[in-house]
């Protein structure tokens, strides 16, 4: 049953509460998967990115190494072998130059003091016609020295390879930020880059190319130890002058390749941005951003590569999407799925306690009529009935077993099989709309109980054929012995009604129908008579019989009477004749006679049977019992002719005959209309 009331809200709540936990357990793992998905690719892309970026720095860090290597082999060469020639260093220059493509220009930078400033431009003028130490002006933009002014030491570009677009003379003392990494090399002793700046090229107007230089110290003595030591020996530094754009070229070709952006800082001092292949757009730091230290000379310097758009590694951003998606969408078909089961389940139980209190409601209503019920298969010959089908014929359900359709077979009147067979074949072949039929059972205790069965086919296969048919078996032997009782009381009404209807029309005495009758008999006698046919009535009277009753007696006299009619009704030819008692010793006869003379010989018969009785009476000339008879026959009568007439006519004739001696007949003919054509006929 389905639940109702609270038990039902229960049931609601729960069946929501169960589609709320498992779409929030599906949302959650499709979250989870979602985060977790995702973390991997980002760690992926994290890995892709520093795989990249070390592809990146590797397109630069390589050819910078052997640069500062090949400054700090150029430092040591000089150091050992004296400052160079200006022969020397051009030679040196073109080969390190031409196998190094990093470095754009290779200077010889010797260190003078102040006091010998003077003899130093000199002997570089002997060389390089003009050589003069200078400085760039304030206002310096790509072109414009001045003097140099007086400091302590001067460090002055005297020889570079190549010497095109060279800041020869210029002092490099005149910028504090170059000449830092410069005296860190002359300490350390090794080559030193310096910060970014714009280079200074003599001869070459407009924005100077960001670059820097690394610088390598030249002592007086291979490898001085110690501080002092390189200070007291310095004599001037080799320096390799890189152009930043130059420098990444490789590496930004590469990062472009791999859809990334390239950003370089110099993290000596202030975070300073000194390269972007993103042109001049303003840096601003980025959660996708992957950050790498390169030490490029001594300083450190970041990279930072930012993908864009449409980096190799973007596409895995999919997979976290694709399972949130198929995670949420696996989860509104599970619920929706779950929902529609639920939902089935509420029109089953529905369904179920509709079917439930049918069941009871028709549960009550076959134990109210004491129906028995019963349910064939028709192909397999089972039949399963209730135990009240049992019951009506004394039984139980387990005598009767094993049970099927033969079980009832056996037990129905073999008299009433057959009825209730074709019953059952007009139902099945669709001739009626159920099967109803009426036969008696055998009780146990012998008796026959009689059973009306009425169902139905309730299930038929595809083609429509019947699989299954149903119905209830009722008692009906009260009905049926009252419906015999009826049957036999309007039997017995009706004999009743025929006896009083022979009585209101027969004579008591003699059987012979009376005198009320005879109208009625007369007519239907005309009715025939007009449709061309001739009719006849003959009246008889016993003669001498009141002599007769006094001589045999009154009951001897009755018996003449019953044997006379009996003589004239065994001498009728049709059933349409017939003998009337018309009072005391008088009788009639009307009958079909063709022609007069048919007519005439049929009474003669009578007579003649009469006179073959020979019935004796003593007190009459004749000796026996005689009786005289008036014939009356019309042809052809007509519309007028009514039953009185016919009396008249006949009973006119009788009274000639007795008049003329008795015994004898006297007829009358009508041969055409009520006209009489032939007079009085004596026949006897
Ligand atoms: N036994 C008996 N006699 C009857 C019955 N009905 C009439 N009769 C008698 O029939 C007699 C008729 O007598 P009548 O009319 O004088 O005629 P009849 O004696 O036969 O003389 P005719 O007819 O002239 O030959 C009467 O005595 C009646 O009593 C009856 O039902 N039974």
């Amino acid at each position: 049953m389905m639940p109702r009331g609270p038990g039902r809200l229960w049931s609601l709540v729960t069946d929501a509460a169960l589609v709320a936990v498992l779409v929030t357990l599906g949302l959650v793992g499709s979250v989870v998967a979602y985060r977790s998905l995702a973390q991997k690719a980002a760690a992926q892309q994290r890995e892709l990115l520093t795989a990249m970026g070390q592809s990146v720095v590797g397109a630069f860090d390589l050819q910078l190494v052997r640069a500062v290597e090949s400054l700090q082999v150029s430092g040591q060469m000089f150091s050992a072998q004296g400052a160079p020639t200006r022969e020397q260093f051009a030679r040196y220059g073109a080969s390190l130059i031409g196998e190094s493509s990093t470095m754009t220009l290779l200077e010889w930078q010797p260190v003078v003091p102040h006091a010998r400033l003077a003899e130093f431009e000199r002997r570089a003028a002997l060389e390089q016609p003009g050589y003069r130490v200078v400085e760039p002006a304030p206002e310096y933009q790509g072109d414009g020295f001045v003097a140099v002014k007086p400091r302590d030491e001067h460090v002055p570009v005297l020889y570079s390879w190549p010497e095109t677009g060279a800041a020869l003379g210029v002092d490099m003392a005149f910028d504090p930020r170059r000449m830092r990494s410069k005296l860190l090399a002359r300490d350390a002793g090794s080559p030193v880059a310096s910060e970014t700046f714009g280079l200074i090229r003599r001869g070459q107007a407009g924005p100077a190319a960001n670059g820097f230089a690394v610088s390598a110290p030249v002592y007086r003595t291979a490898r001085p130890a110690g501080v002092d030591a390189r200070r007291a020996e310095l004599v001037g530094y080799v320096a390799g002058v890189i152009e930043v754009p130059e420098l990444m070229r490789e590496a930004a070709l590469r990062a472009d390749a791999n859809e990334l952006d390239l950003f370089v800082f110099d993290q000596d001092g202030q975070h300073r941005l000194i390269y972007s292949s993103a042109g001049s757009e303003p840096f601003q730091a980025d959660a996708a951003d992957t950050v790498l230290s390169v030490d490029v000379g001594g300083r450190p310097w970041q990279l930072v590569l930012r993908p864009r758009p449409g980096f190799v590694g973007a596409g895995q951003d999919d997979a976290p999407l694709l399972a949130l998606a198929g995670g949420g969408l696996a989860t509104l078909v599970v619920a929706l799925a779950v929902v529609r089961s639920l939902v089935i389940r509420r029109r089953l139980e529905r369904t179920e306690a509709v079917l439930a209190e049918d069941r009871e409601h028709l549960t009550n209503v076959l134990a109210g009529t004491a129906a028995g019920t019963w349910d064939w298969r028709i192909d397999t010959g089972q039949l399963v009935v209730n135990e009240r089908w049992a019951q009506m014929l004394g039984r139980t359900l387990a005598e009767l077993e094993p049970f099927n359709v033969t079980t009832w077979e056996r037990l129905c009147h073999a008299g009433d099989l057959i009825e209730a067979n074709n019953a059952l074949k007009r139902h099945l072949k669709g001739d009626e709309d159920r099967f109803t039929a009426e036969f008696r059972m055998r009780h146990a205790d012998g008796h026959w109980v009689w059973v009306q069965s009425t169902g139905r086919v309730f299930e038929r296969d595809a083609e429509g054929k019947p699989l299954r048919l149903a119905g209830t078996h009722m008692d009906i032997t009260r009905r049926k012995a009252d419906e015999q009782r009826l049957h036999d009381d309007a039997r017995a009404l009706e004999a009743a009604n025929r006896q009083l209807r022979d009585l209101a029309i027969h004579d008591a005495l003699t059987g012979a129908f009376n005198r009320r009758h005879f109208n009625d008999v007369c007519l239907a006698a005309l009715a025939g008579a007009q449709r061309g046919q001739a009719v006849a009535l003959c009246m008889l009277d016993v003669d001498f019989f009141k002599a007769y009753n006094d001589q045999y007696g009154h009951q001897a006299g009755d018996a003449v009477l019953k044997v006379l009619a009996l003589t004239l009704k065994s001498g009728l030819k049709r059933s349409t004749d017939a003998v009337f008692r018309l009072g005391g010793e008088e009788f009639g006869v009307i009958f079909s006679a063709g022609s007069a003379e048919t007519a005439r010989q049929f009474v003669d018969q009578l007579g003649a049977a009469l006179h073959a009785l020979a019935l004796p009476h003593s007190q009459s000339p004749m000796k026996i019992v005689t009786a005289s008879f008036g014939l009356a026959w019309w042809a052809a009568p007509t519309s007028r002719l009514t039953p009185e007439a016919m009396y008249a006519a006949a009973d006119a004739a009788l009274y000639e005959a007795k008049r003329n001696g008795r015994d004898r007949t006297v007829m009358r003919s009508f041969e055409a209309g009520e006209g009489e054509s032939a007079s009085l006929a004596m026949v006897r």
